[in-house]
């Protein structure tokens, strides 16, 4: 082998074990692949955290039906607060009378209007439709609708009249479903606009007592969840209030009858003032959550219930996989302590009938 041979024959060596650098461009460009495909995986699951621009009370026309009593009229009176113009929506025109002038006692200007619209937001839809767009004639396109007209019933789910069923899905679903339905083709032209839907605690955890009323309640977290997937890109959001009992007439009149075990597990989360809610109700609307919950209580209750619901701002994402977890260890205490509540009230009942039998 002369000298040549043996100098060539080393240069393939060296470049068949060194050839890898022949790979170099291929593998920079796998690397911005990688790089590239990573990035977008991040964008998507940062793109639904991204927080909405708030809402600007401040001259915006609010119309909160079951505005005239309870949580709707501290609603009403909150956004008036803070310079909205506001339709109240109830069936009793005298209790609407009142209603205004509590809610007109809070102006921040001399601009600010009150008005009553009465209808009853479950039985007809064109009559629905009809006031709300008289109310946008006078005051202007709907920029926040607070769906808070509502009632409940509580009792045993054989003891309730079968007609009671019914009477909830008609005013806590379809009347929430009216009122939105016309406001919503507005909403979607002006590329802005607020839904709110008022649920309940009893909207995420199906309680003792609650088979008419709860049911009603979850049936909004399915409409919310689906309208807000339509209306994201029009600039709409959807806010979903599970408040906890709230001190209002309606808690009274229920509380006549509710059931002992209802009373006892809805302990648990306290009684709230309807002002207390509706401040951070409406404070959740304008910043466009989702969700929003009142107390520690609920504020577990959300996070363990978030399920596939739309999420608006990256600390929410994040406090949801942090405390899954932990709050579903939680809540099997709770559920387990539900459970004894519901044993002890059913052999008490029966000491005393059996007691009852003997006098
Ligand atoms: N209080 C509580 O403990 C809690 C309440 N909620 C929910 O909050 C909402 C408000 O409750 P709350 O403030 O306590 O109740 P209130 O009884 O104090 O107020 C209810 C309002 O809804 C109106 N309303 C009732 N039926 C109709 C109807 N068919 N058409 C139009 N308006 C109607 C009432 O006026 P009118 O009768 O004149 O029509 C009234 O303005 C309800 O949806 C309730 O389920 C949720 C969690 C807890
Ligand atoms: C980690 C898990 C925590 C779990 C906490 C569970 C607390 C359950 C309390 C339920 C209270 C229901 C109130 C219903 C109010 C209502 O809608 C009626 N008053 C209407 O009039």
């Amino acid at each position: 082998m002369s000298s040549e041979e043996g100098i060539s024959s080393a240069i393939t060596d060296w470049l068949f074990v060194n050839s890898w650098w022949l790979l170099l461009p291929f593998i920079m460009l796998l690397v911005v692949a990688a790089f590239i495909v990573a990035f977008v995986l991040l964008l998507y699951m940062i793109s639904p955290l991204i927080s909405p621009k708030p809402l600007k009370l401040n001259g915006a026309h609010v119309v909160v039906t079951g505005g005239s009593s309870g949580i709707g009229k501290c609603i009403a009176i909150e956004c008036y607060r803070q310079g909205a113009f506001i339709t109240l929506v109830a069936r009793d025109e005298e209790k609407l009378l009142r209603a205004k002038k509590d809610v007109e006692k809070y102006a921040i200007n001399d601009k600010q209007v009150v008005l009553c619209v009465s209808v009853d937001v479950s039985s007809d839809y064109t009559q629905v439709e009809n006031v709300i767009k008289q109310a946008q004639e006078k005051l202007g396109p709907v920029d926040m609708l607070v769906n808070c007209a509502g009632t409940a019933i509580s009792g045993k789910f054989e003891e309730m009249e079968v007609e009671r069923f019914k009477e909830m899905i008609e005013l806590n679903y379809l009347g929430s479903v009216y009122p939105t339905r016309a406001v919503i083709t507005t909403m979607k032209e002006r590329r802005m606009g607020r839904i709110m839907f008022v649920s309940s605690q009893a909207g995420q955890i199906g309680l003792f007592g609650y088979t008419a009323y709860s049911p009603s309640k979850f049936a909004l977290r399915g409409l919310a969840e689906a309208l807000q997937m339509e209306v994201k890109p029009y600039n709409i959001y959807v806010t979903m209030a599970f408040p906890p009992d709230t001190d209002t007439p309606l808690l009274a009149e229920e509380n006549k009858s509710k059931p002992l075990e209802t009373k006892l597990i809805s302990e648990t989360s306290g009684v709230w003032q309807p002002d207390q809610v509706a401040k951070i109700l409406v404070r959740d609307a304008v910043q466009g959550n989702f969700s929003s919950s009142v107390g520690p209580d609920g504020y577990m209750l959300s996070a363990l219930t978030c399920g596939m619901s739309p999420v608006t701002s990256i600390t929410e994402g994040l406090q949801q996989i942090v405390t899954m977890g932990l709050f579903r260890t939680i809540a099997l205490f709770y559920l387990g302590s539900f459970d004894s509540i519901v044993r002890r009230c059913m052999i008490q009942r029966e000491q005393s009938k059996a007691a009852d039998k003997r006098e």
